[in-house]
Parts: C-alpha cells; sequence; structure tokens
C-alpha cells in the first residue's frame, strides 16, 4: 500500500485509500458482504461505497462535485485506479496513442472474461486486432438491411404473443430474445423466431430450441463459466452451475458445428464460383479469414477457428444484450413519461402516412428517423442508462505525461495505472450539460429530457455534446462496431412497437397508480448491476401494450 500510495501521493489529484478494489470475481464472493455492512451499518463516506460495484451507477456525478475534481484516484494495495469524468482526459485515454504509439490496452480481467471461447476483436490488441477488426467491421455495416428487416418480423411475432397477456414484466428478457434474432440472421443467417424463453428452454428436444437456451443460460451465468472450466462447474452439486458448465459445453459445440457447416459451403463455392458474394455475412467473412478464402496471398491464414469461434461469441453477446436492454430501458423511461411517446407517435405517423410500417425499409425509411425524437430518445436513454458504466483502460510500461485543460498542471503518471473512464459521470458532468441560457437545475441533467438532442428550429443537425461527454459507444479507433447496427435495430423495433400501441405501467387492477408505479420505476433504475451489461436486478413494475386509437 505504501508503494502504490508514493505514486499518487504529489500529484495533487484527491485519491481515497480502501483495502481492495472491486472486480467482476469479487462480486461473486466478497462484495455481497461488503454490501450488507454497508446497509446495516449505514456507512455513506466514500472509502466504503468505493469498495462496491456500481457505485458508478448510484454517484452519478455526485463525488465528483463532493470533492471538487473531476479525477480521483483510489489506492488499495494491490491497484491504482484514476476514475475518471474530465471529457478531455477520456479521450485522451480512449482514443489517444500510449507511449509505443498504439492504442491504451484494456486490463486483463476484461480479456479473460470476454476471450473464454478464443481470442476476438474485443480482446487482442494492436496489428492483430487491426486484422480482426477489418475482417468484421465492413460486414457488420452492410448488414443494416437486414437488421432493419428481422427487427420489424421479430417484433410482429413479439406482439402476437403480447396480445394474449394482461401485462409483463419480462420485458428485458424479451427484447434479449428479439435482439438475439437480428443478430442471428444478420451475422450468421440463422433463423430464429421469436418466442417467449420459457416456451424454448421447454423445448429442448428442437435443435433451435436448445439453442437458445444454451445461449440463455450462459449469457445468465457467464461470471461462473470464466471462473472455472465446464467439467469442473458440471460436477458441482449445484443446479444452476451445473447448467452453466454445460451451456458452455454446448455453445462450444454449437459453434463447431456452425463453422463446420460454412467452410463445407465454402469450399463448395471455392469450386464453383469466384470469391465471396456482395452478400457475405459476419460468419462467412469469420470462416474464410481462416485459410478458405482462395484470392488470398498470405502465407498463413489471419485468424485460427479458435478465433472464428471467439469473434462468433463476442458479436453474439455485444451485438444481443446491449441492444435489447437499451431498448427495454426506452420503454420503460417512455412509459414513466407518456408526453414523449405522444411525441414519437406523431413523429412515426408524419414520417410514415398510410403506409404499413411492416413494408417499410432501411433504405427508404432510416434517415427520416435520424434527426427527431427517434434518435433523440435513443440518444437521451443512453445518456441516462449506458450499457458499460466504466471503460478501462491500462498505462503502458512507461510512465506517461497528460496536459490538462484550463491553466491545470499536466500529470504524469507512472505504470501499473488503470483508468476506468466513468461513462455515467461524463454524461451528468454539470460542465458539460448545463444548456446555454439554463441553470443546472434548468437543465434537469438527471432527468429524462430527450428535448435536449432535438435540432434547433429550422435546421436537422442533432446537439452534438462537447467531445468525450457522451461516450456510451466508446470513441475512436476501438469504439463500438455496432454503432449504427444497434441504431437501427432501435430505430426499426420502436417503429414496429410504437406505429399501433402505447406502452403504459400496469396498474395491477386499479391497485397502483401511475406515481407509484414511476417511483418504483425509477428506484429500480438507480439500483441497476452491471453483469456485463448494466441491468435489473429487482423486480421492474409491470407494463401493458396497449393498442393505439388514431
Ligand atoms: C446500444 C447498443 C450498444 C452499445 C451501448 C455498445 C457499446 C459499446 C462500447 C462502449 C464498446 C467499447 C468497449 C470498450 O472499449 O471497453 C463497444 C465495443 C464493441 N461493440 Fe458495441 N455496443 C452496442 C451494440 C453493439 C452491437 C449491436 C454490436 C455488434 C453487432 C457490437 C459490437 C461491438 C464490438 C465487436 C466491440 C469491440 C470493438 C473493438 O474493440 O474494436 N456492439 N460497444
Amino acid at each position: 500500500l505504501h508503494t502504490q500510495l508514493c505514486k499518487v501521493r504529489s500529484l495533487g489529484i484527491p485519491y481515497f485509500v480502501i483495502p481492495f478494489c472491486p472486480s467482476p470475481i469479487l462480486r461473486v464472493f466478497l462484495i455481497p458482504f461488503v454490501n450488507l455492512l454497508i446497509k446495516v451499518f449505514g456507512l455513506t463516506h466514500p472509502q466504503f461505497f468505493l469498495m462496491t460495484l456500481d457505485w458508478q451507477v448510484r454517484q452519478r456525478y455526485e463525488i465528483y462535485r463532493l470533492i471538487g475534481s473531476d479525477m480521483f484516484f483510489t489506492v488499495s494495495p494491490w491497484k491504482v485506479v484514476l476514475h475518471v469524468a474530465d471529457p478531455d482526459m477520456a479521450v485522451e485515454v480512449l482514443a489517444g496513442k500510449g507511449g509505443n504509439g498504439e492504442l491504451y490496452t484494456r486490463p486483463d480481467v476484461y480479456n479473460t472474461m470476454l476471450g473464454l471461447f478464443g481470442e476476438n476483436v474485443l480482446t487482442v490488441e494492436g496489428a492483430v486486432w487491426r486484422d480482426h477488426r477489418k475482417i468484421t467491421a465492413p460486414v457488420i455495416g452492410k448488414s443494416l438491411s437486414v437488421v432493419w428487416e428481422e427487427s420489424l418480423t421479430q417484433i410482429e411475432q413479439m406482439i402476437q404473443y403480447y396480445d394474449k397477456l394482461e401485462a409483463i414484466n419480462t420485458s428485458y428478457r424479451d427484447f434479449r430474445r428479439v435482439t438475439l434474432g437480428v443478430i442471428a440472421r444478420a451475422g450468421f443467417s440463422k433463423v430464429m423466431e421469436w418466442c417467449p424463453l420459457t416456451t424454448a428452454i421447454a423445448n429442448e428436444k428442437d435443435g433451435e430450441g436448445s439453442y437458445q437456451k444454451c445461449l440463455h443460460v450462459l449469457f445468465e451465468n457467464l461470471i461462473w463459466a470464466v471462473i472455472a472450466p465446464s467439467w469442473i462447474l458440471e460436477m458441482l452439486p449445484f443446479k444452476a452451475l451445473r447448467e452453466a458448465g454445460g451451456a458452455a459445453n454446448n455453445f462450444r459445440f454449437f459453434m463447431n458445428e456452425w463453422f463446420e457447416e460454412r467452410k463445407t459451403k465454402i469450399e463448395l463455392d471455392n469450386k464453383t464460383t469466384l470469391g465471396p458474394s456482395s452478400k457475405a455475412d459476419l460468419m462467412e467473412s469469420l470462416v474464410r479469414s481462416s485459410g478458405l478464402d482462395k484470392d488470398s496471398t498470405l502465407e498463413a491464414p489471419l485468424l485460427s477457428k479458435s478465433e472464428v469461434i471467439g469473434n462468433a461469441f463476442i458479436f453474439i453477446l455485444a451485438g444481443h444484450e446491449t441492444s435489447a436492454h437499451t431498448i427495454a430501458n426506452a420503454i420503460y423511461l417512455l412509459a414513466m413519461h407518456p408526453e414523449y411517446q405522444v411525441k414519437l407517435q406523431e413523429e412515426i405517423d408524419s414520417i410514415l402516412g398510410d403506409s404499413d410500417h411492416n413494408q417499410t425499409s432501411y433504405e427508404a425509411h432510416f434517415d427520416a428517423f435520424s434527426s427527431g425524437w427517434m434518435a433523440a430518445i435513443l440518444f437521451e436513454a443512453l445518456r441516462l442508462i449506458p450499457e458499460l458504466t466504466v471503460m478501462a483502460r491500462q498505462i503502458g510500461p512507461t510512465p506517461r505525461t497528460f496536459s490538462r485543460a484550463g491553466d491545470l498542471r499536466p500529470i504524469t503518471l507512472p505504470p501499473g495505472i488503470e483508468f476506468w473512464i466513468h461513462v455515467i459521470g461524463l454524461s451528468h458532468n454539470p460542465k458539460y450539460w448545463t444548456q446555454p441560457g439554463k441553470t443546472e437545475a434548468e437543465s434537469a441533467i438527471s432527468e429524462f429530457r430527450p428535448e435536449r438532442w432535438l435540432p434547433k428550429p429550422g435546421d436537422n443537425i442533432m446537439f452534438k455534446p462537447y467531445n468525450g461527454s457522451y461516450i456510451p459507444f466508446s470513441i475512436g479507433a476501438r469504439g463500438c462496431i455496432g454503432k449504427k447496427f444497434a441504431h437501427v435495430e432501435f430505430t426499426a423495433i420502436m417503429l414496429g412497437l410504437f406505429r399501433d400501441m402505447s406502452v403504459e405501467f400496469d396498474s395491477c387492477g386499479g391497485k397502483k397508480t401511475f406515481e407509484e408505479a414511476r417511483l418504483e420505476c425509477s428506484v429500480q433504475m438507480e439500483n441497476f448491476e452491471s453483469k456485463i451489461t448494466l441491468q435489473p436486478t429487482g423486480e421492474m413494475p409491470g407494463i401493458k401494450w396497449v393498442r393505439r386509437r388514431r
């Protein structure tokens, strides 16, 4: 601890000493106990809550306001972390180059978790990362028409099921099912009809059902699959752990099958046609890069089979959970603020006129929805509740000097420090989010106010926040590959829902008022937890979809 303290004491940045630094692995063993102690003894000092996970969600910008600095350190015997709500520093760390001319790297613990099935674009660095990115990013960019079409299909199927229900409190899970169907079709050319997960799980004999079950169980219990190998999990006397181990094994099995299936097809194509068609999907691009591209002049394939499977895993994971939770969050925010639903529906009606929303296409309709209420609702939902609360990076082996805005003196940080870029702290920093001509209170920074994004009258350019103050998709070369994919998916899904329906809270037969449900919802949202992405841990209030009267 003394050695770590010596690194930060002279830097002039506030610091807190804590006995350990929270990490995903400690979440399982230690953090619940710490949470209990904090609750029982009512410990409110930062030194205590900084040991918990997800204090970033509850604090937002408050801790930075309390200490009067947009950065502070936590120092524990094992680790020094610089927590950052300063946009210039965020840009420097996420998009700038480190001492060796390369981008700052992610800490190893994240790579171990996310590289569970093989190295992939998220876990590799340097020249290897550039190869992975070149193979995956262009095909994801070309899949947007399919994303639009499949999003509408999935939503149509979901609505048919919802029509039979009074109220729903499984929205997060149901939308995960929708977005899984979208990435399966757009990235892997697999059709997965929407069905409630319970049905899919019951239907184990059917190949598609068991594939869905495998993904569901795997993603719900990923932390266990990371901590212990599948064969150990499968031997343990706990059903949930045995299932997690089984799901990890099944995932390998399915991916292997998909790989072989695609390999056979490409080998056949290589004999008959000139090469990849312009409609090649992600899986085709990955498998071709594993040495099957007949035009390749490379001596060795760019990807091994394990890297193909590693990338398939990361795209299924990153490509469905993030989007599903963003959509579910937006729907709850709209249930809390019906006035914005009306705005959205008016926009949809004015763009579509009498035409059927199921006949729309990405090419003809996406742009029309990208500079009004639809886009504003997405941006505002992600500002309040991003999917990743922290973006972690580590400093390289040599000290680095960072210049700072205004008259703040530059700081030189020693090796071994981690940066935790605080996404919600940045998007609530009043220096950047207080609107011109308004006070901080009038700008309602912690409230859902999509209108802050709308173009000024006579313009069609959405509000552009200060660089680095809004980074739900990260920034720079390592920013999200699926940003546009997620935007298109969100637009088509919201169109499919709000064209004919409105969402409202379930009053439980008149026993719960709107205000009670709204309060319940905001309390739940303040207690969201990061399980890879930010999500509810308690039960969200029930919602109802009702047909619109037009
Ligand atoms: C609302 C939806 C989404 C959000 C908020 C989101 C957010 C992010 C963020 C913050 C990162 C950077 C992580 C870091 O630097 O530590 C990232 C990276 C990534 N995202 Fe997304 N994402 C979304 C949707 C998607 C979709 C739909 C896909 C795929 C189709 C996707 C694929 C990826 C990949 C592959 C990376 C790694 C990029 C790299 O390291 O080069 N994401 N995403």
